[in-house]
C-alpha cells in the first residue's frame, strides 16, 4: 500500500547573493512566495520554502496543492521525489514514484520523440525490451504524430509534457506527482489524459498534483491542501478548500 508521510519537514533553500540589504528589511511584508530570513549565526539569507510541514498521504488519495505563487506546492512535490534533501524532519514515501515536472530527466533534446520514450523509460526503469514493446502505444498516446521523428528540443513545452506524461503514466506507478503544466495539453489531449488518469487511479495509487486550475484539481483530486509562506492554511475536500481560497482571493 503506498503512503507519503512528511513530519516536521523544513527546506531551507540558501541565496547566494546576500549583498543585499533591502532583502533583509523586506522580510514577511509580501503575500507571495516563501518566508525570507537571516540564518541564524551567519550572515546568509534563506528562503524557507517549508516551514515544519506535517502531511499524511494514503493509499488511494488524490491531493490538490492549492496555493499563491511561492507558497512551497513545486517544493512538496521535490521534496516527495527525493530532488529535494529537507534541511529538518523525516520523509516516508512507500511505493514506486513517477514525477511530471522533470521532464528532462532522462532525456536527450538532440533525439527524437521516438527514442526519448526509450531513454526515459529505462531511466524510470523498464528494461529496453519492455519499454519497445510498449514504445507504439505510448507514441499513439502523445499524439504527437510525426514530431515524434523531431528532436525534442523542437518541441514546446506542451508537447514535451504530452510526452512525459504518456511515459510517465504507461509505466503504472503506484505515486504519480504532477506539477503544473499538464493543463498546457489542449482539450482532446486532456480528456484522453483523464481516461488515463481514471486506470491509474483505479489501481488505488497515489496522486499528488499542484496547479492553478480549480477545473482541474476538481475533476482530478478528492483532497485539497492550502499552502501558504510554506506552512498548511487549511486542508480537507478539495472543493471546500478551493471555496475557501477563492473567498480569501476575493476578500
Ligand atoms: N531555486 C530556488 N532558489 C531560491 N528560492 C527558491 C528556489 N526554488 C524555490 N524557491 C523559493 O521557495 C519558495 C517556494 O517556492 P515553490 O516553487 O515551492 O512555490 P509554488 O507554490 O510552487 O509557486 P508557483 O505557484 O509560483 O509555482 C518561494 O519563496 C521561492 O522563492
Amino acid at each position: 500500500m503506498a503512503s507519503i508521510t512528511l513530519s516536521g519537514v523544513v527546506v531551507d533553500i540558501p541565496i547566494y547573493d546576500n549583498g543585499s540589504r533591502s532583502i533583509k528589511n523586506s522580510v514577511l511584508s509580501v503575500a507571495t512566495g516563501g518566508q525570507i530570513r537571516p540564518r541564524d549565526g551567519t550572515n546568509r539569507i534563506v528562503v524557507r520554502a517549508l516551514d515544519a510541514l506535517d502531511l499524511h498521504v494514503a493509499h488511494g488519495d488524490r491531493v490538490g496543492l492549492i496555493g499563491h505563487n511561492g507558497a512551497g506546492k513545486s517544493t512538496i512535490l521535490r521534496v516527495m521525489s527525493g530532488i529535494y534533501e529537507p534541511t529538518a524532519g523525516s520523509v516516508s514515501i512507500d511505493g514506486e514514484v513517477a514525477s511530471m515536472f522533470n521532464i528532462g530527466f532522462g532525456m536527450d533534446p538532440d533525439a527524437t520523440g521516438w527514442d526519448n520514450i526509450i531513454l526515459r523509460g529505462m531511466y524510470l526503469g523498464f528494461s529496453r525490451r519492455e519499454i519497445e514493446a510498449r514504445s507504439q502505444e505510448i507514441g499513439e498516446l502523445t499524439g504527437l504524430g510525426e514530431f515524434l521523428d523531431m528532436p525534442l528540443r523542437t518541441y514546446s513545452a506542451g508537447m514535451s509534457t504530452r510526452l512525459a506524461f504518456a511515459i510517465s503514466t504507461a509505466i503504472s506507478p503506484e505515486i504519480l506527482l504532477i506539477d503544473e503544466g499538464i493543463g498546457a495539453g489542449d482539450a482532446a489531449f486532456l480528456s484522453q489524459a483523464q481516461e488515463r488518469m481514471r486506470k491509474f487511479i483505479g489501481k488505488a495509487g497515489i496522486l499528488v498534483m499542484a496547479s492553478h486550475s480549480n477545473d482541474l484539481l476538481l475533476s482530478w483530486c478528492t483532497k485539497g491542501i492550502w499552502m501558504e509562506h510554506g506552512r498548511i492554511r487549511m486542508q480537507g475536500r478539495i472543493d471546500e478548500v478551493i471555496k475557501a481560497y477563492k473567498e480569501s482571493l476575493a476578500g
